[in-house]
């Protein structure tokens, strides 16, 4: 099966033109003022106006409390969270139930026994993303184009979809998916000219190269 492909942090229309036309499957938008892609919910709504129906409108956030959601999900058409903070099962299950939308919980890791932090979340999320653990000093929790070893996934499974992200780039993601088994790949940061500013053309290799893995 095709592996699947997450465009995360869009910003601009040219970069949604470009997934679109490439046909990824998901595309990310960022709601964490710290993040040099974040946007605001007015800007979020104009970009997702036109992305068609099948591709599937990520909303990433950290942390988030009710005020944040209540002032995105009104605003925007989403069908997807992605928490990528410290939330406990408790609160994945508490907005589930408030926003009655999927949430994709994000599991840091470093080392294989950094996968262990997934089980709590089994029951209580609808998939699961794998990302690297942030570096010492950086300032955000994710899309710090790091990677991990892909090899502690490998044969591993988990009764939910997952996705991995962290470091991917045209270059490494067909070995990223060869090694990890991922049937689903997240990038940022590896199809941006500079931090927040997207490469249309690297979207596209990104996409070509998930896809022929
Ligand atoms: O992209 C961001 O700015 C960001 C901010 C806060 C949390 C997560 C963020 N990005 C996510 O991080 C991973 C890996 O990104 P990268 O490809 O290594 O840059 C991915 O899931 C992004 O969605």
């Amino acid at each position: 099966m095709a592996v699947e492909v997450k465009i995360c942090g869009i910003t601009d229309e040219d970069a949604m033109d470009a997934a679109i036309e490439a046909e990824a499957d998901y595309v990310g938008l960022v709601f964490y003022p710290p993040s040099p892609r974040a946007v605001t919910p007015e800007r979020a709504a104009e970009l997702v106006e036109f992305t068609p129906g099948e591709i599937t409108k990520v909303g990433l956030f950290v942390d988030p409390d009710d005020a944040l959601l209540e002032r995105v999900l009104t605003q925007v058409r989403l069908d997807l969270l992605q928490l990528h903070g410290s939330e406990t099962p408790e609160r994945i299950e508490a907005i589930r139930l408030e926003y009655g939308l999927p949430v994709m919980k994000v599991v840091p890791v470093a080392i294989a026994s950094d996968l262990a932090a997934a089980e709590p979340f089994l029951a209580v999320a609808d998939r699961l993303l794998f990302d690297a653990k942030p570096p010492k000093g950086a300032t955000l929790p994710g899309g710090n184009a790091v990677s991990f070893d892909w090899t502690i996934l490998k044969g591993r499974s988990w009764g939910l979809p997952w996705m991995l992200a962290g470091g991917l780039t045209p270059a490494n993601v067909a070995e990223a998916v060869r090694i990890s088994g991922a049937g689903a790949v997240d990038v940022s940061s590896g199809v941006e000219r500079s931090p927040g500013v997207k490469d249309p053309d690297l979207i596209r290799a990104f996409i070509s190269a998930a896809r022929g893995a």
